[in-house]
């Protein structure tokens, strides 16, 4: 870890938005490729780290705000929307993310969700699909009369097109502080421990709304040989039903799930991957004290 400069500054930040509008993009091209990133001293905090950024004057913690939903709105995902509202609260600053100048009913459902007296950042992504930039002022005139934004940022996060312009932005809203973590700590959780996280993250994303964010995965092998990773992940859902919408007709959906998620594994990992998943439906999940060892609840 580098000597903090007297004037560094540290702090969380968390980025919110419908679907689509880039905010993994974005957080990606900030932090690089490494995902759900968590130390050892980050877990004693009540954020879910996805990425930092250091700079000489400045550590960037940006945390993941699982479940923001607002494709539907059940009373489960009225309960996470309480959780990410919370979790927001406790950050430094929230970026909200726009595709380019579209705002529109799912966006304004983000809105309300905003916390008004804290630092609310907006981002008007996909500058690079913006043509006439003259609608940029009268779009950011009509923004700030919905929601007190602490200032607005347009950019690309495909081509990096101006962010460095928001993390000056966003630094000047972190208070001062040395920064929390040092480079060495930024990967200390185990391939095994990411490959869950991946595959669980594909089974929210590409089941919809039936299955529940109780699905939990285990990994019942990792195995290596060279640059070559074969993992065997379970999958436990509550119902049976849920289990067949997870595998799907002929076993396409489970499919489509195992193919994303061994991509994200072959980028992160750096080598080949074979995976296979399977499905099962927990016995009541508490009384089988392996599966509890094996989800690290030990
Ligand atoms: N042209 C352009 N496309 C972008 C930009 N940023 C993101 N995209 C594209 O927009 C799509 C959605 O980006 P994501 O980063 O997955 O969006 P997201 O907000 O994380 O979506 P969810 O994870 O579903 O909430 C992808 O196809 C990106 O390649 C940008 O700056 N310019």
């Amino acid at each position: 870890m580098h000597t903090a400069a007297p004037d560094f500054r540290t702090g969380y930040i968390a980025i919110v938005g419908r679907p689509n509008v880039g905010k993994s993009t974005l957080t990606n091209h900030i932090v690089g490729a490494k995902v759900s990133i968590t130390s050892r001293k980050a877990q004693t905090t009540r954020h879910r780290i996805h990425g930092i950024h250091t700079t000489p004057d400045a550590q960037f913690i940006f945390v993941d705000t699982p479940g923001f939903q607002t494709k539907y709105s059940n009373a489960l995902n009225r309960g996470m929307n309480k959780t990410v509202v919370d979790a927001l609260r406790s950050t430094d600053v929230v970026l909200f993310v726009l595709d380019g100048t579209h705002f529109d009913a799912r966006d304004r459902q983000v809105v309300a969700l905003l916390p008004r007296d804290m630092p609310v950042i907006l981002v008007l992504n996909k500058l690079d699909l913006i043509k006439d930039k003259d609608q940029l002022l009268p779009f950011i005139a009509q923004m700030s009369e919905v929601f007190p934004f602490a200032a607005v940022v347009p950019l690309s996060a495909c081509d990096g097109d101006n962010v460095p312009g928001l993390l000056g932005e966003i630094r000047k809203h972190l208070p001062e502080a040395p920064p929390m973590f040092g480079e060495d700590e930024i990967t200390d959780k185990s391939e095994r421990f990411l490959a869950a996280e991946i595959v669980r993250e594909k089974v929210f994303r590409l089941s919809g709304e039936e299955v529940p964010y109780s699905a939990s995965v285990i990994i019942e092998k990792f195995e290596q040989e060279g640059e070559m990773r074969r993992i065997f992940a379970g999958i436990l859902v509550d119902k049976p039903n849920q289990k067949g919408i997870l595998i799907g007709h002929q076993g396409a959906k489970l499919k489509e799930i195992g193919t994303a998620a061994r991509l994200d594994m072959e980028k992160l990992f750096g080598g080949k991957v074979y995976l296979e998943l399977w499905v099962k439906v927990k016995g009541g999940w508490a009384d089988s004290e392996r599966i509890l060892k094996q989800l690290g609840y030990e």
